[in-house]
């Protein structure tokens, strides 16, 4: 099947988890964007719902298409969250950020009482690391950081080219003005201790690991779509 067919077909079964009524977190990239045009296909027949979108792109999007929005400091607890990943993991254990709105999708998430994650059944994997992890740096000590992060992904048996996502002369920017490491370490065994060893480096502003956050994966394959819940 089609790859954008799958992700609307997964992006349709999240619709189920968002109530009449409800303040919801709405996530970033093509597969959020599914969700997106189908639950403001909902708004035009009357459904009532106020989204925090995670993204300036993903707050476009929903003001083109007529679904309102508010803000997290306006509405600091949400229902239910919905977006996208890039990998998949062991226990929904995700893998987030290219699009390069990790920051504001893992502050959404938290806020939420549940987040719902959309895909195909593509970014399932074994074990994290198949995807570059996305580390959202700040601009001062660009350098310094990065060679930190090198020094202590080492420390636990990591290694690999740690890219700024744009190249030092056009670096992409996120939403908060940051830059983005992309980190290709390969396969990570313990996303637990590398989450860890990245927040205590200063510069770091955040890391697209999502551990803990994720309640519900709808993922949809050549099969048909299917529900992973998390254990915890
Ligand atoms: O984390 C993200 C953006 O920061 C996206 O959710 C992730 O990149 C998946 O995107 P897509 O649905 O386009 O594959």
């Amino acid at each position: 099947m089609d790859a954008r067919l799958l992700k609307i077909e997964a992006a349709r079964a999240a619709l189920a988890y968002v109530e009449d009524g409800a303040t919801i977190g709405i996530g970033t990239g093509s597969t959020a964007e599914e969700f997106v045009r189908l639950l403001a296909a909902q708004v035009a027949d009357g459904f009532v719902v106020v989204g925090v979108p995670t993204s300036e792109r993903t707050a476009r999007l929903c003001g083109e298409l007529g679904v309102p929005l508010t803000t997290l400091d306006a509405a600091p607890r949400l229902s239910v969250t919905v977006d996208g990943a890039d990998e998949i993991g062991p226990d929904l254990a995700l893998i987030k950020g290219g699009g390069g709105a990790l920051l504001r999708e893992k502050i959404v998430a938290a806020a939420s009482d549940g987040m719902v994650v959309i895909a195909d059944s593509a970014k399932l994997v074994e074990m994290l690391g198949r995807f570059a992890l996305p580390i959202e740096v700040n601009a001062f000590g660009l350098a310094a950081t990065r060679l930190a992060v090198e020094k202590a992904a080492s420390r636990l048996g990591l290694s690999g080219p740690v890219a700024v996502r744009g190249g030092k002369d056009e670096p992409f920017m996120t939403d908060g003005g940051h830059m983005i490491l992309d980190a290709s370490f390969g396969r990570i065994p313990d996303p637990r201790a590398l989450s860890s060893t990245l927040h205590a480096i200063p510069g770091v502003v955040e890391h697209g690991l999502f551990l803990d956050l994720a309640s519900v994966a709808i993922i949809a394959g050549e099969n048909g779509v299917s529900t992973i819940k998390a254990t915890r």
